[in-house]
């Protein structure tokens, strides 16, 4: 699904308005509406509480309007709504001022709040109601948010109500997610025609709730053609890159991946990523060891072959198994390297000579991003595809800035990386985003924080090595790596909890991950019915 910013989201309104001709007040018409109709549903959901006082937050702006448009509605299905106009009644203008007046005809109570003290008497209506509309501010907002506004977003979060914000809870930034101040704490979102970034990103995600996208009769076309900042995935989309597998396939129809991974200390990252590249459709798994490793590796994994390859004194791997790795990686169809190969100075220049030589396409994540940051023109010189896949830490050493900086602009990160090492890059953590190098974004909508746990980056580099391998994009495999990931993750934790969950979980719910989106080998018939 398109995510926009508050500026793409202006101008679809303008197209919609000046182009096509949709008046600006049957959107906010269709926008109020839709508002009124998710606080109803709230209110079937809850038999309990059988409140008809619903409180509207309004602001000046058509924010605001959207407000004023759901109070009629509210009106007519039986509901008793209270509006506290955070403005001077002489500042709404446009549509927001026509359906304000149709409130004052409809006898429709406003109470107007210009103090703190006029805040106070709002707080004596606000406890007996059955819902808040939060309608203070949209899109529209600029810089902090103070004063009268900031006093009522922090009333409506020291209440016990349930709150159905408009378009975006008010107080977060539609562009980044960020907290502008201070911002409504949500129970749902009614988002109009499509969902904001600031929405999609944390910490605006946590504030916004469920999120519902309201179709506010948006062209089509307008929507269609729009040029979205990201996408969120989609349990569909992902659905669809996957191929049926015909039913006469064999071991090397879904590729064969290679992996190279671990030394001494850190077998278990070898295992979990040639693991979950296995449990991830791959045809035929091969695992690249330091020599002195292969019998432990071979105990601990049965379905992935290995590959013993020289290794250093302190048991990673050495520039004398450049040869052996590159022969064998040109008979796969897909390589992943990076995963607990340590910092020795001799592993990195084997890392760094495997990358650049490679000949199929490949996955690079960990030690590997280690090895690479000092010599990141090794990415933007590849011949072959490549995925990196970098947490905050490992992107904040490739682009030569902190970990800090990194987590402040996700986006700008990611799509730095993209550019400038000319290959997808992945960046992991809350909304895990992919960006591939022709400029689109995608971002993840699965996953869990118990997934921040020792291992669970290696079970990613399987799934993706495995995607790779299987024929998808670069962009395709990584996406869909993200989600599946996410999704074996959110599994393990409804299972298990978020607090003990281990990567080897993670692997163990791969396969109810894949059963939701598995394209059954279709011309396989029942023999008797
Ligand atoms: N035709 C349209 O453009 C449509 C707009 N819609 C609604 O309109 C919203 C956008 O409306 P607007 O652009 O009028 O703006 P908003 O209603 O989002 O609010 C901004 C208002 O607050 C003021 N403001 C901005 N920053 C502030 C701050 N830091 N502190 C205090 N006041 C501040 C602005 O002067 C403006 O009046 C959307 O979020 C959506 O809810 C919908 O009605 C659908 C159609
Ligand atoms: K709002």
């Amino acid at each position: 699904m398109k995510v926009v910013s508050p500026s793409t989201m202006r101008e679809l309104d303008r197209k919609a308005i000046e182009d096509m001709n949709v008046p600006g007040i049957v959107l906010m018409e269709n926008a109020g509406r839709e508002v009124a109709l998710a606080v109803k549903r709230l209110w079937d959901e809850d038999p309990l509480k059988k409140k008809r006082k619903v409180v509207l937050f309004c602001g000046k702006g058509n924010n605001g309007g959207d407000g004023f448009v759901a109070a009629r509605h509210l009106a007519n299905m039986g509901f008793e709504p209270i509006i506290f106009l955070v403005a001077e009644p002489e500042a709404i203008k446009g549509d927001a001022a026509i359906n304000y007046h149709i409130i004052l005809n409809m006898d429709i109570s406003v109470i107007i709040i210009e103090s703190g003290e006029d805040l106070d008497k709002a707080r004596e209506h606000c406890g007996d109601a059955a819902a808040i509309v939060d309608a203070l501010f949209g899109t529209g907002l600029r810089g902090e948010v103070q004063g009268t506004g900031r006093q009522a977003i922090e009333l409506i979060n020291s209440l016990d109500v349930p709150v159905v914000a408009v378009d975006i809870p008010s107080g977060i930034s539609g562009e980044t997610g960020k907290v502008l101040g201070a911002a409504v704490r949500a129970r749902e979102t009614v988002t109009m025609a499509l969902p904001k970034m600031g929405m999609v990103l944390y910490p605006g995600a946590a504030y916004a709730g469920k999120i519902i996208v309201a179709d506010i009769g948006m062209p089509s076309s307008i929507l269609k053609s729009v040029k979205a900042e990201a996408e969120l995935l989609e349990k569909d989309q992902v659905a669809g890159l996957f191929k049926p597998y015909p039913p006469d396939a064999h071991k090397g129809t879904f590729g064969r991946v290679f992996i190279l991974a671990g030394s001494a200390g850190m077998t278990g990252a070898a295992a979990l990523c040639s693991l979950a590249a296995a449990r991830s459709g791959a045809g035929l798994v091969t695992l690249g060891t330091p020599e002195s490793l292969n019998d432990i590796m071979e105990a601990k994994i049965t379905e992935v072959m290995t590959l013993a390859l020289p290794e250093t004194p302190q048991r990673s791997f050495s520039i004398k198994a450049l040869g052996k790795a590159l022969e064998f990686s040109s008979q796969c169809d897909a390589a992943a390297i990076g995963p607990g190969l340590s910092r020795q100075d001799e592993t990195r220049d084997f890392i760094r000579q495997f990358v650049a030589a490679c000949p199929v396409p490949m996955v690079i994540d960990a030690d590997g991003l280690n090895a690479l940051a000092e010599k990141p023109e090794i990415l933007a010189g590849l011949k072959v595809p490549a995925i990196i896949t970098p947490h905050p830490g490992e992107m904040a050493r490739l682009l030569s800035t902190d970990a800090g900086a990194v987590q402040e602009d996700r986006v700008g990160a990611v799509r730095e990386a993209t550019k400038r090492f000319k290959c997808t890059a992945l960046l992991k953590g809350a909304r895990t985003m992919i960006a591939a190098p022709e400029g689109s974004l995608w971002i993840n909508p699965t996953g869990n924080p118990g997934m921040a746990t020792g291992g669970s980056g290696d079970v990613l580099t399987g799934i993706i090595a495995a995607f790779l391998a299987r024929g998808m994009e670069p962009w395709e495999a990584a996406a869909a790596g993200a989600y599946i990931h996410g999704l074996a993750g959110d599994l393990a934790a409804a299972a298990k909890g978020e607090i003990s969950l281990i990567a080897s979980d993670l692997l163990d719910f791969l396969p109810e991950a894949f059963s939701k989106f598995e394209a059954r080998s279709s011309n396989t018939q029942p023999i008797d019915g």
